[in-house]
C-alpha cells in the first residue's frame, strides 16, 4: 500500500491558483526531492498534504483520507519540517526534541523509555546529543535546525514531510542528513523532501518530483530527470551533469540564455 497518494490536488491561496491538478504517489522506501523554482508551490504542496492548505481533490495518508483525519492521526503517518525555523520557547534541545514524542501523550508525563529511546536516537542521527542542555533558543541557525529535523525524526513516522531540511547546513551536516534520509528510506520509511540544493537531490535522491508553477512537469530517477533542458526551462540555469564513483553530479553553473521562471536578473 502507497503511503501517499495524492489525485487531482489544485489549491488556491486567495485568489492564486497555486497547485493544478497534482497526481503523486508515494510508496514505502522511497527518497524523493521535491525540486521546483521559488514559488513554484512546493510548501503549499506539503501542507496540503497535511491539512493545512485548502484544496480540492483527494490526498491519501496511509488508507484514510487526510482532511478526515485528527492531527493525532495524522502525526503517527507523517512528521513534518516546517520551512521557518523559529523557536519561541526557551527550552533545552532535549526538550524540543521530545516534543517530538508529546503527541497523544499529556503535556507533564514523562517521556516512556521507549519515547526516550527514540528522542536519543534522533539526537545522535542529527549530532546535537552534545547541546542536549543548551536552550534551543541560543543556537546557531544550523544547530537550531538540526535541532528541528531530530524532533521530526523523533516522531518515528512512516513518511517524513521535510521542507528545505538542508538550507542552513554546512556541507557535511547536509551530507549527513541526505544519508539519513537515505537510510531512513532503506528501512522502508519514506521521505519528500523539498530541495533547493540540486547536487544533494542528484545524489542521494531515488526519485526526483519537479514542480513548477503549480504543477508537475516531470517524475522519476535522477538521471532522467535532471537533463540539460529541464534545468534550462524550469530554472533558466545551465548545469555541469558528470557521473562520479559517488553518483550522479549535477551543479548549476551559468544562467542560460533562454528564458527560465522568474529570472534574478529580471530578464
Ligand atoms: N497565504 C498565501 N496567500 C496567497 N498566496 C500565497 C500564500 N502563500 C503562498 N502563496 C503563493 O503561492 C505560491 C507558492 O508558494 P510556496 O511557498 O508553496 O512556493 P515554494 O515552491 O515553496 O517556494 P520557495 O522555494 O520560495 O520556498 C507563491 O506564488 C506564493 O507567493
Amino acid at each position: 500500500m502507497s503511503l501517499l497518494a495524492v489525485r487531482d490536488l489544485s489549491v488556491a491561496l486567495g485568489k492564486r491558483a497555486v497547485l493544478n491538478g497534482i497526481d503523486l504517489t508515494v510508496e514505502s522506501g522511497e527518497c524523493v526531492g521535491l525540486i521546483g523554482p521559488n514559488g513554484a508551490g512546493k510548501s503549499t504542496f506539503l501542507k496540503a498534504i497535511l491539512g493545512q492548505a485548502p484544496g480540492a481533490g483527494d490526498i491519501r495518508l496511509g488508507d484514510a483520507e487526510s482532511r478526515t483525519m485528527s492531527a493525532l492521526e495524522r502525526a503517527r503517518i507523517a512528521a513534518y519540517l516546517p520551512q521557518e525555523r523559529e523557536v519561541h520557547w526557551p527550552v533545552s534541545v532535549e526538550v524540543l526534541v521530545g516534543l517530538g514524542r508529546a503527541f497523544g501523550r499529556s503535556a507533564v508525563a514523562a517521556p516512556s523509555a521507549k519515547d526516550q529511546a527514540l528522542i536519543e536516537a534522533a539526537m545522535e542521527r542529527m549530532a546535537v546529543t552534545g547541546l542536549r542542555h543548551r536552550r534551543a533558543t541560543e543556537l546557531s541557525g544550523g544547530e537550531r535546525a538540526r535541532v528541528l529535523i531530530a524532533r521530526a525524526l523523533a516522531q518515528d513516522t512512516p513518511l517524513l514531510l521535510a521542507d528545505e531540511p538542508t538550507a542552513g547546513l554546512d556541507p557535511s551536516h547536509q551530507i549527513a542528513l541526505m544519508a539519513t534520509f537515505s537510510d531512513l528510506a532503506r528501512e522502508g520509511r519514506s521521505v519528500v523532501a523539498c530541495l533547493h540544493e540540486i547536487s544533494l537531490a542528484a545524489r542521494w535522491c531515488d526519485r526526483i518530483v519537479v514542480l513548477n508553477e503549480g504543477r508537475i512537469v516531470a517524475d522519476g530517477p535522477p538521471a532522467t530527470v535532471l537533463t540539460d533542458e529541464l534545468m534550462r526551462t524550469v530554472y533558466g540555469v545551465e548545469i555541469h551533469r558528470a557521473d562520479s564513483a559517488q553518483g550522479l553530479v549535477v551543479l548549476p553553473t551559468a544562467l542560460s540564455e533562454t528564458e527560465g521562471n522568474d529570472r534574478p536578473d529580471g530578464a
